[in-house]
């Protein structure tokens, strides 16, 4: 028989997230009840080769068909082979690869088969936690919001923050510790500030063979062009109000805007343009914020950190500064929301997504034996 999943009390689960950067995945494990934050497991991570990136780029904005096939087994494969090797956890929670995300279209597609993983990995997964949320009218992300409360609860904060992924597209999360719950009115507001990474990634992808700007050396060497980020700024997504969620690839245009810059310019006025992006998201905050505490890859790269410094109105640091992994702070919040999902409490609200009210998405598959609740 399989492990089964206690009804009460905490339970291990392991989280994993194959971002839109498409570097890789990640996996951590959280001991939870799915209220509050016990524990901070091992973690770890698996990169996808340059072969496989490139079937995953090709999937991009795609649907259905051979490349989103391919991709599928790509996201698959380096899944099992990274939780294969995680013994210790009861419950997985599998983000998988978002391909495509069009809430108001078609959907959102988040590929690799949950279930299929449940029957080879021999436990229960959570997975396809979007799709709900976008079925009620919600956006479908950003999902974080709600581990993000948890957090703020857990490194004791007293006073409204903020926390701020820079991935390939940014996310912000308002989060008022004060409240008694993530779905509590006022406890939460949450968006995707714009384009973080993934428009210097792509850049300097085409133009130079490199995957992205270590540490903003070559935006360092660069000016930002004021006027270009101006006319992005214009764009209506930046004005309207949260909830508002982005697809990777929605402002992909906007290299046709730097195409006559110089590599370092170029790179320097992608990066002033997320900045610029997150700042015009704070003034949708009911509040600016005691401080921003910043995950994801972006938080490595000074250039950016330090627009972002000058750009807002309060202190900002890596999410390190209070204990927090701002690598693996998405993985930690898929075990979060499986465990959640399992216990069939909400992921989401109208204030983290839209939907029309607080939702539960995910689906639990079991491997053949399990006996479902203990
Ligand atoms: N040392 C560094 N210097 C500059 N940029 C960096 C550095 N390390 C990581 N990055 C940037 O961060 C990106 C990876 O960020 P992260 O892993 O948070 O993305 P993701 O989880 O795939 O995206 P998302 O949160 O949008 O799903 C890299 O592609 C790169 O652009
Ligand atoms: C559709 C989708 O996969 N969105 C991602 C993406 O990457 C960052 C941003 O856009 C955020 O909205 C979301 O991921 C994080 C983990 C979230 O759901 O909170």
């Amino acid at each position: 028989m399989s492990r089964a999943i206690a009804k009460t009390g905490p339970v291990t689960a392991v989280g994993t997230m194959s971002g839109t950067s498409l570097d890789g995945v990640d996996s951590a494990v959280l001991v939870t009840d799915g209220h509050r934050i016990e524990s901070f497991g091992p973690t770890s991570y698996r990169s996808y080769t340059d072969i496989e990136e490139r079937v995953l780029r090709r999937a991009l904005g795609k649907w259905s068909g051979t490349d989103v096939d391919a991709a599928t087994e790509v996201v698959e494969r380096a899944h099992l082979e990274l939780l294969g090797a995680v013994e210790a956890a009861d419950l997985i929670g599998f983000h998988g690869q978002t391909l495509a995300h069009a809430p108001r279209a078609q959907g959102t597609l988040q590929v690799g088969d949950g279930a299929r993983l449940a029957e080879v990995l021999n436990r229960p997964v959570v997975w396809d936690f979007r799709s709900t949320d976008v079925a009620l009218g919600g956006e479908g992300a950003p999902l974080a919001p709600f581990f993000h409360f948890a957090c703020a609860k857990h490194i004791g904060a007293d006073a409204p923050l903020a926390f701020l992924n820079l991935g390939g597209v940014g996310n912000l999360t308002y989060v008022d510790p004060r409240c008694g719950s993530p779905e509590t009115p006022g406890a939460l507001l949450a968006f995707d500030t714009g384009p973080a990474n993934a428009p210097v990634n792509d850049l300097l992808q085409a133009r130079r063979g490199l995957k992205y700007d270590k540490d903003g050396r070559i935006a360092a060497e660069g000016t930002g062009d004021q006027r270009v980020v101006e006319v992005f700024l214009a764009e209506p997504f930046f004005s309207r109000s949260p909830p508002k969620s982005l697809d990777r690839n929605d402002f992909a245009n906007v290299s046709q805007q730097v195409a006559d810059l110089s590599d370092a310019d170029a790179a320097a006025t992608l990066i002033a343009i997320c900045a610029a992006g997150v700042a015009e998201g704070m003034r949708h905050c009911p509040a600016p914020p005691s401080h921003v505490l910043v995950t994801g890859g972006g938080r490595h790269n000074p250039v950016l950190m330090r627009m972002l410094a000058d750009a807002l109105e309060c202190p900002i640091s890596p999410v390190e500064q209070v204990g927090l992994d701002g690598d693996m702070l998405e993985a930690q919040a898929f075990a979060y929301l499986a465990v959640r999902v399992a216990r069939g409490l909400p992921t989401s609200c109208p204030t983290t997504t839209g939907v029309s009210i607080a939702t539960g998405g995910g689906t639990v598959s079991w491997p053949a034996e399990t006996e479902a609740l203990a």
